[in-house]
């Protein structure tokens, strides 16, 4: 599946997968076309949206975070669906741990499968609410970075990572358009939440220009 997209890789997220990622994103690929025959994990499975929707979009997400390919960072991926996108950044740094958070067992559990073929002991998973799990003590300030792609509008996405995160971890919006009054809701909930947009980037997705904003939500107090 990858060859073909050797150049996009390299123009666009500067950077390229070893033979090993290769075959990760490869066998992350067919378990979730299985995944898909037992219970509906994902629309995105044909190659070229699978490549683009999933794996380069998860990635292109978390590049302006700047960390270093040996970075051992903990990442939530809160509504993670079908792993995304978390699945694809525990691939892309292999020294992250990564947690899988969903509201649906049946997704956790053909997760839990995928994850012991893979043999991914860094990544673990989470079931239950996002807004429920935050309440708990052992979940509390817990992670360093928390991704949120298609789960709720930015400020519900806010209110879930918040309390997951450690304080100067990040939340990482993923959204298609962006709207001036999405931006004066999420700030007043930053304003609550004790936190603040740090940057928002904007792109181009490489197969289909679809245009895709990503935010980047710093928690800076406890509350
Ligand atoms: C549209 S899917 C997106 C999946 C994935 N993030 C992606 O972009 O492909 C939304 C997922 O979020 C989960 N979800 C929605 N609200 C949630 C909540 N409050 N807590 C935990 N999971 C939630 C749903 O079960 C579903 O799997």
């Amino acid at each position: 599946m990858l060859p073909e997209f050797k150049e996009i890789w390299q123009d666009t997220l500067e950077w390229f997968p070893s033979e090993e990622q290769q075959q990760q994103f490869e066998q992350l690929y067919q378990g979730i076309l299985v995944g898909n025959r037992q219970c509906n994990l994902t629309r995105i499975i044909e190659p070229e949206a699978f490549w683009e929707k999933h794996l380069w979009d998860s990635l292109r997400g978390i590049i302006p975070l700047g960390l270093e390919s040996y970075t051992t960072a903990s990442f939530l991926d809160i509504g993670t669906g079908a792993g995304f996108p978390g699945f694809p950044c525990a691939i892309a740094l292999p020294y992250t741990t990564v947690t899988l958070l969903d509201s649906t067992g049946k997704k956790i559990a053909y997760l839990n499968t995928l994850i012991s073929e893979l043999q991914f002991s860094r990544v673990k998973t989470l079931l239950g609410r996002a807004e429920t799990l935050g309440k708990q003590s052992s979940q509390r300030n817990k992670y360093d970075f928390a991704l949120l792609r298609a789960v709720a509008s930015a400020s519900v996405c806010a209110e879930y990572a918040f309390p997951f995160l450690k304080v100067g971890g990040t939340a990482v919006l993923y959204r298609g358009r962006w709207t001036p009054e999405e931006a004066e809701s999420l700030n007043l909930t930053l304003n609550q939440l004790g936190g603040y947009l740090e940057k928002i980037e904007t792109f181009i997705t490489p197969l289909t220009a679809g245009e895709r904003n990503c935010l980047y939500l710093k928690k800076t107090s406890m509350r």
